[in-house]
């Protein structure tokens, strides 16, 4: 059983993450300033899987520090589920999963899971009833007792995502994670990733530097222009009546035209390749 979410945890607007008009301007090296992001409005529902794509330097992840409080913009605003980031941080309204598992080699899939819960002094009773569900979850219930560096790469990713998970967060921010996988173990990763998010109703602001996952995955896609970092366009990626995200919606014809669409987007045509961008 997973921890579904609560009526009482939806803000009244509906809205987990509220950027407007963000921009982050860095002091780069000769006195040049980079602006990573400039003017970025973005709003991802409650329960909706955004994702950020576009070329290295885009500013995806400044955009996503910014959300986790690790960074803040030097003009306009961002609210989560209409906090300030700091606010959100110490709620603990997210869970973070980047693109190394970084889980701590001596200790156990159950322990590394158990983490947060350890650290934010939840009795041990209730750590262990909360650790196998998430074991449950991602399917490692076997794994308990193993170490992470008895475990393949994507069951790693698992524990990652299930530690993530561990105090139910509204909001997942993930950071490429599935960016060291093999592909097939990827396309597995997202199936669980689809199935996760329906079954806890999490947000999800996922950063990815390929296409096909992008808009597998995504209710919407957000692509992205380095230079100033900009918003391009949104494209709705959500599979039309009649499909779920499963291995057929990837053979759907709706796939292929919204990847193209992505791509066109991407490399103002469907020949010409972007640095930092995977079409496969
Ligand atoms: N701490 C920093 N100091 C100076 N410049 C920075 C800093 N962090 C990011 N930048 C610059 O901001 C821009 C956006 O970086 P960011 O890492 O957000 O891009 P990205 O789209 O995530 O790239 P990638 O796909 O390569 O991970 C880049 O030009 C980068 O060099």
């Amino acid at each position: 059983m997973t921890h579904a979410l609560t009526d009482d945890a939806v803000t009244k607007d509906g809205c987990a993450i509220r950027a407007s008009g963000v921009g982050r301007v860095f002091a780069g090296t000769k006195g040049h300033q980079v602006i990573a992001l400039d003017d970025v409005h973005l709003e991802v529902a409650e329960g909706e899987f955004v994702s950020l794509i576009g070329p290295s330097g885009c500013g995806k992840s400044t955009l996503l520090r910014i959300v986790a409080d690790l960074d803040h913009p030097t003009s306009g605003s961002l609210t989560v589920f209409g906090k300030s980031t700091h606010q959100a941080r110490v709620d603990q309204d997210y869970g973070i999963a980047f693109q190394q598992a970084g889980l701590l080699p001596w200790r156990t899939v159950a322990a590394n899971v158990g983490l947060p819960l350890e650290v934010h002094g939840v009795a041990r009773s209730d750590r262990q009833t909360r650790v196998e569900e998430l074991l449950e979850l991602v399917g490692l219930t076997d794994f308990a007792r193993s170490y992470p560096d008895q475990l393949s790469g994507g069951m790693q990713q698992r524990v990652a995502i299930a530690r993530a998970l561990a105090e139910s967060p509204r909001l997942l921010l993930m950071d490429e994670p599935f960016g060291a996988l093999d592909e097939i173990t990827r396309e597995r990763m997202q199936a669980e990733l689809v199935r996760i998010c329906s079954e806890t109703g999490a947000a999800v602001l996922f950063v990815t530097h390929s296409i096909p996952e992008a808009v597998f995955l995504s209710d919407r896609v957000v692509v992205m222009t380095p230079r100033p970092g900009r918003i391009i366009e949104i494209v709705d990626s959500r599979p039309t009546a009649g499909h779920a995200r499963d291995d057929e919606f990837r053979d759907a014809e709706e796939f292929f035209h919204t990847i193209a669409r992505v791509r066109e987007l991407l490399h103002g045509g469907p020949v010409a390749a972007a640095r930092g961008v995977e079409t496969r």
